[in-house]
């Protein structure tokens, strides 16, 4: 009803400055007229997608009894995660320690989760940051697990203003909490990478931790050379996929940016809820989690809120038709579980990917299928169009507690530039050979 009232009172409006030009000033008035009618256009496409909103609800227990019977082994599938980082000036590595703690803290089984960090910065900073945090990870993890707390990110955690003293919690409890307050710094100085260049390097991988105890832990560098595109997030995502690949290889993944850590210790199997449901998990690739943000701002001056709250309904909506692209215009971050099947976890013939025997268009057909697609600057909306192109489903995924949370940008240079970027990253899509119009078309 309010959709129809609005369409009625725009299409009056629309008339109105359509049939009273401004004599004096056609300029003005052509201009102001044909954006009015491109909001118009961009705002009736936006309703097109809320006809079917979908609210989903998860069941743990039921997953935890069909996939972990006791005296049996745990069914639960494994999962890599990818975090990605760049630049330790804007993404300092505490944020990063803070967001692996987390994952590593994760309620799920520990053999079954395998983290990766790719670090395109090549920062010496991270890499020591990160054996830290792997240090760090053997009293947090176990810490965890025993008290059952949230959000297992530590500094997260410790800011938290809860009184454990009032509730009357073991005194054991207390004075282990107290040891995790006071730990000792994980960074150290910010002296780059010894004999590294951040745009010519070699590949590095360092396996930090392996074993049973604590879920792996691996740092990787992709290899950067001047006369060759890196294809930023999107190649170090697939370089991470190969690496992931050789090593763990497990059938999802979970990506995240590496200023967002894990709020939700159940994250995880939330997303199994949907991607081992024996019926709903064949036709999704990929489990979507709304936007939560920490460090806005009382009057949010960056409007940072707007996309969290504004487009709800917009996601719940699309839900209803084929799943969530990743969308740039409002939301920072997502995290999403790929079926790492769906990407092709190995890579390319040499891997034996895809048969020895294929031609060159198989081949470059399976490359489509084979990572993050390159192309735009929002790798994700993209590699999200091709999915849902190709028939895929996606699901929008919203527990009680968030799943994930993460920064916003805190000062309009920062904010401004992301912005930007989403901008362009969706103009090139448009004008790409991927646009989905053009895919429309093709079917
Ligand atoms: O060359 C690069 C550039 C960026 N990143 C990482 O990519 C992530 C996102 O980059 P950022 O510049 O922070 O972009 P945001 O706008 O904050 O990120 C949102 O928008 C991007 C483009 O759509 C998506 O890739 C991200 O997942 C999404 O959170 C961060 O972890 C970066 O460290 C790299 O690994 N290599």
């Amino acid at each position: 009803m309010v959709v129809a009232v609005r369409l009625l009172i725009l299409a009056l409006f629309l008339q109105y400055r359509i049939i009273h030009p401004v004599h004096n000033a056609v300029g003005l008035w052509l201009t102001s007229a044909i954006c009015e009618i491109w909001f118009a256009f961009s705002w009736i496409l936006d309703q097109l997608s809320k006809w079917l909103p979908i609210t989903r609800q998860t069941y743990l227990d039921r997953l935890s009894l069909r996939y972990e019977r006791e005296g049996e082994a745990n069914m639960l599938a494994a999962v890599d995660v990818f975090v990605t980082t760049v630049d330790t000036t804007k993404e300092p590595p505490l944020v990063t320690a803070n967001t692996f703690l987390s994952i590593l803290a994760m309620d799920y089984p520990v053999d079954k989760i395998s983290c990766y960090l790719s670090d395109d910065g090549a920062s010496m900073l991270t890499f020591e940051a990160l054996s830290l945090t792997a240090e760090f990870a053997r009293k947090w993890v176990p810490f965890c697990n025993k008290s059952s707390i949230e959000p297992r990110a530590p500094d997260m955690y410790c800011a938290q203003k809860v009184d454990y003293l009032k509730d009357k919690v073991q005194p054991t409890f207390v004075k282990e909490r107290r040891a995790m307050k006071d730990r000792p710094g994980v960074m150290q100085d910010g002296t780059p990478w010894p004999g590294n260049n951040t745009k010519d390097h070699p590949g590095m991988i360092q396996v930090f931790l392996q074993g049973n105890e604590l879920p792996n832990l691996v740092y990787v560098s992709g290899e950067k050379r001047p006369s060759f595109l890196h294809h930023k997030r999107a190649g170090a995502m697939n370089a991470l996929v190969r690496v992931s690949g050789v090593l763990t290889n497990a059938p999802f993944m979970l990506n995240l940016d590496c200023d967002h850590y894990v709020n939700n210790s159940k994250a995880v199997r939330e997303a199994m809820c949907f991607l081992m449901d024996p019926q709903v998990g064949r036709r999704v690739c990929y489990v979507q989690f709304p936007q939560r943000f920490d460090g806005i701002d009382k009057n949010d001056r960056y409007a940072n809120s707007i996309r969290v709250f504004s487009i709800l309904i917009n996601m719940k909506g699309l839900d209803g038709i084929q799943g969530t692209d990743k969308d740039s215009k409002e939301i920072l971050f997502d995290e999403k579980f790929g079926k790492s099947s769906t990407f092709v976890t190995s890579t390319l013939r040499e891997e034996g990917g895809v048969a020895a025997s294929s031609s060159r268009e198989a081949l470059l057909k399976e490359v489509i299928h084979l990572g993050w697609i390159y192309g735009s600057i929002t790798e994700d909306i993209l590699t999200g169009f091709k999915l849902h192109s190709r028939g895929w489903r996606t699901i929008y995924c919203m527990p009680k507690r968030s799943a994930f949370r993460g920064s916003v940008p805190t000062n309009l240079p920062d904010r401004l530039n992301q912005t930007l970027m989403w901008a362009l990253g969706s103009v090139e899509i448009f004008f790409s050979r991927h646009t989905p119009y053009a895919t429309a078309a093709r079917k």
